[in-house]
């Protein structure tokens, strides 16, 4: 496949609700869409899952519009690539900088799959024609407004309830919570917002019942996640210290936690999250797929990630209209019953909505 033209969109779309996290809260997401168009003038789409400022990993969206334009794309634009697992070659050079290398990696993904008239969960090796999915809730000021958020999503079948907790909305958020809720599928993900000096708090946490506590340490770290999880019951998953298959490797073999949320940006692409599923399945690691309130084109690669075998816990991909008035693909994304169907139709299997893009677009560019 010979790439003939490459374009940048600067996205802004507004979410509907704000989502707060222990590091902050967003509602304007501002992100970029990279297209890449073949010799036949097919085009593959990518999400770069930046925000506007770098608060849950390093890189930020102008940085990785930089990224892209300087170097990621002249690795790519004008030359020949027969599978798109020949990228991470290509960037090996430039360090770092994941979710700008796989928002590239990602639209050649869509297009390879597309020119072979194949889906995307097929050209991944997917196995799965249905995928289960959870819901990530905010941190709220009060706590009915949380519960009340609960009981919707818990009626509209969403298969389990992430909360987001920090110290101080912690303990006392899941006692009011399992009061109302004593059996849902229930976790937490505290986003490196404590240090081992709260174990006695973490471990408190054990009496609730959690399918899992995730990342509760610094991001990155590997050993005091070892060192946590010897003394909590409750599983620990990692998010903000898987960067690579590497990183993987080393907290399976340590024991920094018993799952992994994988997220496809955070690790540098789809061919990365291939190489960390296959090592969790062989090491009899769970997973599930994270979520960066994507757009649809984003979460589209996360459904098609989500259909390997080894993704047999619910994921983060919720409904398009969570987050969206209106999403920029047709369909939308409709979680029924907590379970979402992988699309039959090539590449990502949803349509683009391009004059949906480019309402949102405040900056484009195009490389040919
Ligand atoms: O619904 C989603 O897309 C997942 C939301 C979510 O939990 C997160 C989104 C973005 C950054 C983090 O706060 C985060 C996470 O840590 O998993
Ligand atoms: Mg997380």
């Amino acid at each position: 496949m010979y790439i003939k033209e490459i374009n940048l969109y600067k996205i802004t779309m507004k979410m509907r609700n704000p989502f707060t996290t222990s590091f902050g809260t967003e509602q304007n997401r501002k992100f970029i869409l990279v297209e890449v168009k073949n010799e036949n003038d097919l085009s593959g789409w990518g999400e770069c899952v930046t925000t506007e400022r770098p608060l849950y990993i390093e890189e930020f969206t102008d940085a990785s519009w930089m990224m892209l334009e300087k170097f990621l794309i002249p690795a790519v634009l004008k030359t020949k690539i027969e599978h798109p697992d020949e990228l991470q070659d290509r960037f090996k050079a430039y360090k770092r900088n994941h979710l700008a290398k796989s928002a590239l990696e990602a639209a050649v993904w869509d297009l390879y799959a597309k020119s072979k008239d194949m889906t995307l969960a097929e050209a991944l090796g997917g196995v799965k024609s249905t995928i289960e999915v959870g819901v990530s809730l905010g941190i709220e000021e009060d706590i009915h407004t949380l519960l009340n958020n609960i009981k919707q999503k818990t009626e509209e079948g969403y298969k389990r309830i992430k909360i987001k907790i920090k110290p101080g909305k912690d303990v006392n958020v899941l006692a009011e919570v399992r009061k109302q809720f004593p059996d849902i599928p229930l976790m937490v993900d505290a986003n490196s917002a404590y240090t081992l000096d709260d174990i006695p708090t973490l471990k408190e946490m054990d009496r609730f019942n959690l399918m899992m506590i995730e990342q509760p340490l610094t991001a990155g770290d590997l050993i005091d996640h070892a060192k946590l999880q010897k003394e909590m019951e409750t599983p620990i998953c990692l998010d903000e210290s898987i960067h690579s298959y590497e990183d993987a490797r080393k907290a399976v073999e340590i024991g920094s936690g018993k799952i992994i949320n994988l997220k496809v940006g955070r690790v540098g692409g789809l061919t990365e999250a291939k190489r960390i599923h296959d090592l969790c399945k062989q090491e009899n690691i769970p997973m599930w797929c994270g979520g960066m309130l994507e757009s649809g084109v984003g979460r589209a690669h996360n459904i098609a990630i989500t259909s390997l075998a080894n993704f047999t816990l619910p994921g983060d991909t919720a409904s398009s209209a969570r987050y969206w008035h209106k999403d920029i693909i047709d369909p939308e994304v409709v979680v029924e019953n907590g379970l979402l169907t992988v699309p039959d139709k090539a590449g990502i299997g949803f349509d683009v909505n391009l004059d949906e893009v480019l309402r949102n677009t405040t900056e484009s560019k195009k490389f040919n």
